[in-house]
């Protein structure tokens, strides 16, 4: 159990610094401080960046072995603790003992896979003779590293989704600044110890948590940076992307995903995955399921059974095994859901279970009759509440799944080929998943979505492509035969 107050450090270029400022991690369960953590000055910031570029332009070669044994040690480190960082996660975030064991299990597979795909950043040969006159031309492709990263990273997913910007970095030779989650900074610094312990040559790495504001747009601007690689909101996501300027981006940013049940689905199946899509991180979760639209035939089976089964969920001490669902990120974001579903309430929708707050923990909530101009009904949610639909066919569930300003994930659940096709073509996101809820990846797809829900892909192969600059090698061969 992770009970006593510490005191934890930063990883400035991969040396471990107290600072005089500290800021206070809490326990969102019970609001017990759990760290103090170095709360980052512009300076610091500064130096992090600086000693980035420094040890990127010592190591502009580093060979890919080299990165590739970083990397297995570093997921090494993360195994051998693993009930240490699962700890971290679940006591200053909001998942369950076993989400988080979850996602420790996910971030080493994460860093596995950036190790492996080290070996796999190729280029190709081009066919220069294509063209007439270039007969003597031979030549080809090759990726080579950006330099220094930036990494903004959310409070949700507090260490795969900094594993997923640190490895693909290590992968790709380029060096990394993160600036974490303010509210789940811990388990993005105990990633820096497993870096550390690896043997990650000093300045490639620092972990420099502090105000988003102060510190993160230092970051997002500074012309060292030669790509900024955010997740989050939208609406962090539009300022940073008008901050950054002439420099690559990757946005990750929110959705409120659809799911599509039509009536030949297996119904107990579709239940199951929409009611764990729904409630897993207690809903904090970019692809989690906020709409599920019913083929109205099936509509009152569905309902009953998804009602009944949500109702089964056990919300309580997130460090009980026997725990479904934790509490949300604070209080103040349980009182801004509970404000929403109060507004749709007062706008005509109808509860069928859940709706009570205690403290930051919020019920699982299901709504229906959502009207279209309730706040619930178009933006993200983000918490433990989902919106059932009755549709008449596939085509309305498709017309107003796409209805909104995300694209990132979406499910549909049917054994009809032609429906699911129909679908794939027709929805508008990055991802769709046949029979199972929007809530399914693995980290090795491209992962992403289109309109509010980001511009590129992460998932690893993405990430070092994105990473990467491609530079093409001509040969003129004055003497070259063909
Ligand atoms: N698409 C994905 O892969 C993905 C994954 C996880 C979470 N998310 C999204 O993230 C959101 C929830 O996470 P959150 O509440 O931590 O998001 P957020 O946007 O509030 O904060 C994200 C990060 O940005 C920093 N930040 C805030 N303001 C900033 C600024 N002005 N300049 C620079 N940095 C700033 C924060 O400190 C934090 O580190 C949801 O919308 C969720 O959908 C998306
Ligand atoms: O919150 C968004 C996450 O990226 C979803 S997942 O945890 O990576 O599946």
């Amino acid at each position: 159990m992770y009970t006593k107050i510490i005191t934890e450090k930063m990883l400035l270029a991969g040396v471990w610094v107290e600072s005089q400022r500290t800021f206070d991690v809490f326990d969102p369960q019970n609001n017990r401080l759990i760290a103090k953590v170095p709360l980052a000055t512009k300076d610091d910031m500064l130096f992090a960046i600086e000693k980035g570029q420094e040890a990127f332009k010592k190591h502009p070669f580093w060979p890919t072995h080299e990165r590739i044994s970083v990397l297995n040690k570093a997921a090494d480190y993360v195994e051998k603790n693993r009930e240490r960082y699962a700890n971290t996660i679940a006591s200053e975030g909001s998942k369950t003992i076993t989400e988080a064991r979850g996602e420790v299990k996910r971030a080493i597979q994460t860093i596995r896979i950036s190790a492996e795909e080290a070996r796999r950043i190729n280029g190709e040969t081009i066919n220069f003779d294509q063209k007439e006159g270039s007969e003597n031309r031979i030549g080809y492709y090759y990726r080579f590293p950006i330099g220094v990263i930036g990494a903004i990273t959310p409070f949700n997913d507090p260490l795969n989704l900094v594993a997923h910007k640190i490895a693909p970095a290590i992968a790709s030779g380029n060096a990394i600044v993160v600036k974490p989650a303010s509210v789940t900074p811990l388990s993005a610094l105990l990633l820096g110890e497993a870096f550390v312990h690896a043997g990650l040559p000093k300045g490639f790495l620092s972990i420099v948590p502090g105000s988003g504001k102060e510190i993160g747009e230092l970051l997002v601007t500074h012309p060292t940076i030669k790509m900024v690689s955010f997740t989050g909101g939208l609406e962090t996501g539009e300022k940073i992307a008008h901050q950054a300027g002439l420099k690559k981006i990757s946005m990750e940013l929110g959705s409120n995903s659809p799911v599509i049940v039509l009536e030949d689905a297996n119904l107990n199946e579709a239940v199951e995955s929409c009611v764990s899509g729904s409630f897993s991180a207690v809903g904090q979760n970019c692809i989690g399921v906020q709409r599920i639209f019913i083929e109205e035939s099936i509509y009152k089976s569905f309902r009953d059974a998804f009602v009944e089964r949500t109702s089964q969920m056990k919300t309580g001490d997130k460090m009980l095994e026997s725990t479904d669902m934790g509490p949300m990120i604070n209080e103040g974001e349980a009182k801004r859901v509970e404000g929403w579903v109060n507004e749709a309430l007062y706008k005509g929708a109808k509860i069928l279970t859940g709706g009570k707050r205690n403290g930051a923990f919020y019920e699982p909530t299901v709504l229906t009759d959502v009207p279209e101009t309730a706040v619930i009904a178009k933006e993200e949610i983000f918490g433990p509440v989902v919106l059932l639909y009755s549709v008449k066919n596939l085509k309305d569930a498709i017309k107003q799944s796409n209805d909104v300003n995300y694209g990132l994930q979406a499910g549909i659940f049917t054994k009809d080929i032609e429906k699911a096709f129909y679908t794939i073509k027709n929805m508008d996101v990055g991802g769709i998943m046949v029979n199972d809820s929007s809530d399914y990846r693995i980290d090795a797809m491209p992962f992403g979505g289109i309109k509010g829900s980001g511009l590129g892909r992460e998932g690893v192969r993405s990430s070092i492509e994105s990473m990467t600059e491609p530079k093409v090698v001509c040969f003129n061969l004055q003497d070259y035969q063909m």
